[in-house]
């Protein structure tokens, strides 16, 4: 479901000349659905600028990034929009959303994206709001005022609310108490059953240990600069 090959990436630095900083080159990894795979390595070492590169956020300088038979990293914008919407979901760990928007529908919008009626789509909204505990009064907010960990919860809500094929997940558990914790490695648990293929940056190792099937060390990656 998601295939990367000889994937190579380097930063310009454009305050500095445009020297080129090489910090990643032969990365290969694959998920085959069902299953989920952790990327660890020390920090600094590219786990987050992979996912990135697999979102389709960062380019890659070369190589293949295959998600669901696209591409990635030779995809138009308008065809990685249209993976973002029907296959590739991407729980970041901080929720980016327009001001104003109630939490409702900040979690049906994924839904209402790929097609679900109305009805269906905040009734899906409503269920995971309330399994992680966001309070019925706070729905009708937006949730650009919530506590960090209510602004998490919602990122997950949003991020699980459309079965998404392939999904990446950037420390979904971290800073959650264990009662939500467990929420959530139960919704992975629940999507790995229903086949999706699943990529994650799990600094608690407990969770890991827990979720993960397999460890990709993206240390293995990296290039001296
Ligand atoms: N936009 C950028 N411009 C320049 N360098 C960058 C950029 N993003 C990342 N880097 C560099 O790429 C390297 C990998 O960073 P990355 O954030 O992917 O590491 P990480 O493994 O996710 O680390 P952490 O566990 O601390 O989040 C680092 O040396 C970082 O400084």
């Amino acid at each position: 479901m998601i295939e990367l090959s000889g994937v190579a990436k380097s930063f310009t630095l454009y305050n500095q000349g445009g020297a080129a900083i090489p910090v990643m080159a032969g990365a290969a990894l694959s998920v085959a659905p069902g299953e989920c795979v952790a990327l660890t390595g020390a920090s600094g070492a590219g786990k987050s600028t992979l996912m990135r590169m697999i979102h389709g956020n960062y380019l890659a300088a070369s190589g293949r990034i295959v998600v669901g038979g696209l591409d990635v990293a030779a995809a138009e914008p308008r065809e990685i929009l249209a993976l973002r919407r029907h296959v590739l979901g991407y729980v970041s760990q901080f929720l980016r959303v327009v001001p104003r928007v109630p939490t409702l529908d900040v979690v049906a919008e994924p839904l209402l994206a790929v097609g679900v009626p109305v009805e269906a789509a905040r009734d899906r909204a409503a269920a995971l709001l309330a399994r992680l505990n966001i309070p019925r009064p706070l729905w009708d907010l937006s949730p650009t005022t919530f506590s960090g960990g209510e602004q998490q919860r919602v990122n997950i809500a949003r991020g699980f609310a459309h079965d998404y094929p392939a999904l990446l997940l950037d420390e979904p558990t971290a800073s959650l108490d264990p009662g939500n914790r467990e929420v959530v490695l139960e919704l992975i648990e629940a999507a790995k059953a229903r086949g999706a293929a699943i990529l994650g940056i799990f600094h608690d190792a407990g969770a890991r240990a827990r979720v993960c099937d397999r460890e990709v060390d993206v240390s293995a990656f990296a290039v001296a600069p």
